[in-house]
């Protein structure tokens, strides 16, 4: 299952790669919004990213305008390793390198087909682990230390 959400500037695209989820027989929760009227992506980022980080879901995906918002949400979550990805490259690398389990886009940046491909780059690709592990493996350690901070 992968978990979905945007804000209105994400909505078309966000409904795009619903369809694009179903058609490869992927179950899809779309989380909203649910039409153009204006809100705040915070709201929406922190519906996926709180599922993903609580293990509720594997994977989501994110879309906002740019993405950068959604992105800066998604990363306050524990666990959440949220890549903001603007083509077939930073996709691949995402999951290769980042093994990202939030990808964010932006609605106002890709078109429907381009974003589609992306995100099934990221979705085929692999992590390759060995050192792109202990890497995460530090992101981990700096989640926990930070944590503690008051
Ligand atoms: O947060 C963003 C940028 O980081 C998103 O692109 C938003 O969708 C955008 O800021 C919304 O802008 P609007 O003028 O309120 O439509």
């Amino acid at each position: 299952m992968i978990v979905i959400g945007s804000d209105h500037g994400g909505l078309e695209l966000k409904n795009a790669i619903a369809d694009y989820l179903r058609e490869r027989d992927i179950e899809v929760l779309d989380l909203g919004t649910t039409n153009g009227n204006s809100v705040d992506y915070p709201d929406f980022g922190e519906k996926v990213a709180g599922m993903v980080s609580s293990g509720e879901a594997e994977k989501g995906i994110l879309v906002c305008g740019t993405g950068i918002g959604m992105s800066i949400v998604a990363n306050k979550f524990p666990g959440v390793r949220a890549a903001l990805v603007t083509d077939e490259f930073m996709a691949q690398m995402a999951k290769e390198h980042n093994n990202a389990n939030v990808l964010v886009m932006g609605g106002r940046v890709l078109s429907a087909d381009r974003a589609t491909v992306m995100v099934g780059i990221w979705l085929d690709a692999k992590f390759e682990a060995g050192r792109h592990q202990r890497r995460l493996d530090k992101i981990a350690e700096l989640e926990k230390k930070l944590g503690c901070r008051e």
